[in-house]
């Protein structure tokens, strides 16, 4: 048992999906956790916009409307926020922050955007700022990057890391479902940010890649760095052309470390169909880490909801009370690597991404409109693996799908851009990204 028997008492600001969900968890897995600790994690105080929602959670503590009331609160040693948010929430953590509180988030908007302020105000303080919960859900991917890959020189990670954008995908072209049909039931189901577009257009994910990347490379944090694409241009035929050349596509984030810098990239992207990210549904999450020594890590779970997201909070709560009454020096960097350790690495622009890509190309039916487009293709050194082009009998335009060997970006939004400009092209060019996966 723990020296110190007191229980440690934790604030939780925002009682939405996530919040409720810390609660019940708490409380359903009281015995579990404190066997585990060594003294209780008891809720002492909560921020509660909307009191009723309450109903019938057994809340065991203060209720409060104000947030401030329960940062300004001295019995809180522990502050969980999860109310969303980069504005207030940014107050009222560096606020807990000043006054000594450790602090457990899942906003992974804010560390995204305001993460090097608030580590460095945590590193002054000497108190713990843990985010689990803030990627990738219930997936310990935080624990196993920082900890379980630190013996690693990490060279990439790649991850389906939206639960959203990976639900709605599955549901839309496995079930038929529309896409608003599919968007209002990840709502529904409470995996979906309070904004959706954060899901759809994918920042969300960049926010959790970003992270990421940090810990990963021993870099600062830096999201406006990052290239986002999101899953809305995606349509039903180019699932179909995929699949047909062997391939899925899935929302991925993706964080690679070259010796020139790092790429940092968000973007639905072509993966082999029988690799095991393919097989990653709904609002399941994996990141595959390819690391010098333990080679490829694939790490698999629930990436959004009520509970899965607890889980991730009360680990987090569970690690702040074992190692609070520790020498600050002692415990795990924020960002994997000792503070005054980061390096900023160049975040590469995607004009120097090397991938395979997916073009679909609508052009005129007519004969010699594929040798022009392989023309301007070979003038920039691109060459092409695989192609579709279905036969369609007195349509004026029919789409080519090609499949594109390794390029620099640079090089091909140059060849697209001759391309688009052909008389025989007859609307933009669709361009996806096609990655292997394989290591190294
Ligand atoms: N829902 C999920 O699956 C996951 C959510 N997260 C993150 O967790 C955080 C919370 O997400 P959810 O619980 O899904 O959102 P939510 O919208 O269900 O809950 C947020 C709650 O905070 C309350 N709130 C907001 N401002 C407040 C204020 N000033 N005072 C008092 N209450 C306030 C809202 O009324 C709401 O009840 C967000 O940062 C989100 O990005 C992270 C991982 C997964
Ligand atoms: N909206 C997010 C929730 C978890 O981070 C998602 O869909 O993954
Ligand atoms: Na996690």
């Amino acid at each position: 048992m723990s020296t110190d028997s007191r229980p440690v008492r934790v604030g939780i600001l925002g009682m939405g999906t996530v919040g409720q969900g810390t609660v019940r968890v708490l409380l359903r897995n009281a015995e579990e956790i404190t066997r585990r600790v060594g003294r209780d994690l008891r809720v002492v105080h909560a921020a509660v916009r909307s009191p009723q929602r309450l109903q019938g959670l057994d809340f065991p503590g203060r209720v409060s409307v104000d947030p401030w009331a329960v940062v300004r609160d001295s019995e809180v040693d522990v502050l969980v926020e999860v109310m969303g948010g980069t504005g207030l929430a940014r107050e009222l953590i560096l606020a807990a922050i000043d006054s000594g509180k450790h602090v457990v988030t899942a906003n992974k908007a804010l560390l995204a955007e305001h993460g090097n302020e608030i580590f460095a105000a945590a590193q002054r303080r000497g108190v713990m700022v843990a985010f689990e919960a803030a990627v990738a859900g219930a997936i310990p991917i935080i624990k196993a990057i920082r900890e379980g890959l630190a013996g690693n020189r990490i060279h990439w990670l790649a991850g389906i890391i939206n639960g959203t954008s990976n639900y709605i995908l599955t549901q839309m072209f496995r079930e038929g479902w529309s896409f608003a049909e599919a968007l209002a039931k990840a709502q529904e189901l409470g995996y979906a940010e309070a904004d959706p577009a954060l899901d759809v257009d994918g920042g969300d994910a960049a926010h959790k890649i970003t992270l990421m990347a940090s810990i990963a490379f021993g870099i600062p944090v830096d999201f406006a760095h990052c290239h986002v694409e999101g899953i809305r241009s995606l349509q039903g035929e180019d699932v179909h052309y995929a699949a047909e050349l062997g391939y899925r596509i899935k929302l991925l984030g993706i964080a690679r470390r070259r010796d020139d810098g790092v790429e940092l990239r968000v973007h639905p992207t072509l993966i082999p169909q029988d690799h095991l990210l393919a097989h990653v549904e709904g609002p399941f999450n994996a990141v595959l880490a390819d690391s010098d020594a333990a080679g490829q890590s694939l790490y698999y779970g629930r990436g959004a909801g009520g509970d899965p997201t607890a889980s991730a909070v009360v680990a987090d709560l569970v690690d702040v009370a074992r190692t609070m009454t520790a020498d600050p020096s002692n415990r795990v960097p924020h960002l994997a690597f000792q503070a005054d350790a980061l390096s900023p690495l160049p975040l590469l622009p995607m004009a120097e991404v090397e991938s395979a890509y997916y073009l679909r190309i609508q052009a005129e039916n007519r004969a010699g409109v594929l040798a022009q487009l392989a023309t301007i293709l070979a003038e920039y050194q691109i060459s092409i693996e695989a192609l579709v082009q279905r036969e369609r009998p007195g349509a004026a335009s029919v789409p080519i799908v090609l499949l594109l060997h390794r390029c620099r970006e640079g090089d091909l939004e140059q060849a697209i851009a001759r391309i688009e400009a052909l008389p025989v092209v007859t609307a933009a060019v669709l361009r996806l990204r096609v990655e292997s996966l394989d290591e190294g």
